[in-house]
């Protein structure tokens, strides 16, 4: 395996003082190691050197030297300083960052976040996927634990993407292609249609109301479930109808199951659960705005990142009636064409698409 990738940065092993694990996972484990040379402390990535394990890690390094170009501070997204390898595990080093987006949700005594939080941290995943996207790949596995807050007592928060494992080129997602994390998927990918950037900013919409509501959105315990769920908060699209429980049940003894904690008959009650300040309401109206924005089951409508970052949400000198829909400014831009939830099983998915959808309707596809 060591002919398959060409180690450009080799530290001397002996001079990494392994501190602490900070991560676990399939692939191995995140380690916090001090260099003793230096003294810097950094996150090394220690793949185990299983076969799939060894080429996804291949593959996310490729994917870390596409992204070289682009400058990790700025782009909020994590520093990458290279590779070497210890025996046969391929090590990844990484700048060392504080704490996932998930925990910190889960440390505050709010439900959710603040406003004064929300509008930096949508802003900076905005950044970091405007940048991604600029060169022409998909993060593909966006959700709350590989977000990373850079310290959680900085005020406003700065936080960073991670985890490249599953990030590919747009030009060589492959129909069909599914994986990464069930609650996080967008429709496209669930029904096995091809998928681009556009899948990314399901995924951001979906941290969002996450942050908002203090729980998840869509947590399915199926495939099926979540988009049921998906169904039940933003209706049936036109193109195609979904089977109820009950068609399940009686066509294939499949028992659909509701594991939310809170259950949204339409995206806009999202905005009952901000803060309730008066003088927040123009922001409340737009972050909820952009959030269907992102939601859009229609994948070619969905906003982009770069278009997030252009809307008045961040602009506070646009007056308020100019700010009132994010659907209405979209219609003037180009048109765009083209831890530990459950994990996507690809082999089943023709076969469970014909269940869950009335057959004539999943020809169409989305
Ligand atoms: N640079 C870093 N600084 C601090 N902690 C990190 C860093 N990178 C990763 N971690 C921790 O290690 C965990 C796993 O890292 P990463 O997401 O890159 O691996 P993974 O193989 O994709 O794991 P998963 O299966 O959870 O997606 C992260 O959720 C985070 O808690």
């Amino acid at each position: 395996h060591k002919t398959q990738v060409e180690s450009n940065r080799c530290p001397d092993a002996a001079l990494l003082f392994l501190e602490d694990i900070i991560g676990e996972g399939g692939f191995g484990v995140v380690a916090k190691c001090r260099n003793t040379d230096t003294n810097k402390t950094v996150a090394i990535k220690i793949n185990k050197s299983e076969a799939g394990i060894l080429q996804q890690a291949v593959e996310e390094i490729a994917i870390l030297k596409r992204l070289r170009c682009l400058n990790p501070d700025t782009c909020n997204i994590v520093r990458w300083d290279g590779f070497f390898f210890h025996k046969e595990n391929i090590c990844m080093t990484f700048e060392l960052l504080d704490q996932s987006l998930y925990h910190y949700l889960q440390e505050q005594h709010t439900r959710g976040l603040t406003m004064g939080e929300l509008k930096p941290i949508l802003h900076q995943l905005a950044t970091a996927l405007a940048h991604l996207h600029s060169t022409e790949t998909v993060h593909a596995d966006l959700k709350p634990v590989n977000v990373m807050v850079v310290n959680r007592d900085q005020h406003p928060i700065q936080v960073k993407l991670i985890d490249f494992g599953l990030a590919c080129p747009v030009s060589e997602v492959k129909q069909g292609a599914c994986f990464g994390t069930v609650w996080y998927s967008a429709p496209e990918m669930l029904l096995g249609v091809p998928f681009k950037e556009s899948f990314d900013m399901w995924s951001l919409g979906l941290i969002m109301a996450e942050l908002i509501l203090g729980c998840h959105l869509y947590p399915g315990k199926t495939v099926y479930d979540v988009l049921r769920f998906m169904v039940e908060t933003q209706g049936q699209t036109p193109r195609w109808r979904f089977k109820s429980p009950e068609d399940m049940y009686y066509q294939y003894g499949f028992y659909a199951s509701d594991t939310r904690d809170i259950k949204l008959k339409s995206l806009d009650e999202i905005e009952q659960y901000m803060e309730q300040d008066v003088e927040l309401e123009k922001d409340r109206k737009m972050l909820v705005s952009l959030i269907k924005s992102m939601l859009n089951m229609d994948a070619s409508k969905r906003i982009m990142a770069r278009e997030v970052l252009q809307h008045p949400f961040f602009d506070p000198s646009i007056p308020e009636s100019s700010s009132a829909n994010a659907g209405e400014i979209l219609a003037h831009t180009e048109n765009h064409e083209g831890n530990t939830s459950p994990s996507i099983s690809c082999r089943r998915q023709r076969e469970f698409n014909r269940r869950i959808l009335h057959p004539v309707t999943f020809c169409c596809g989305l």
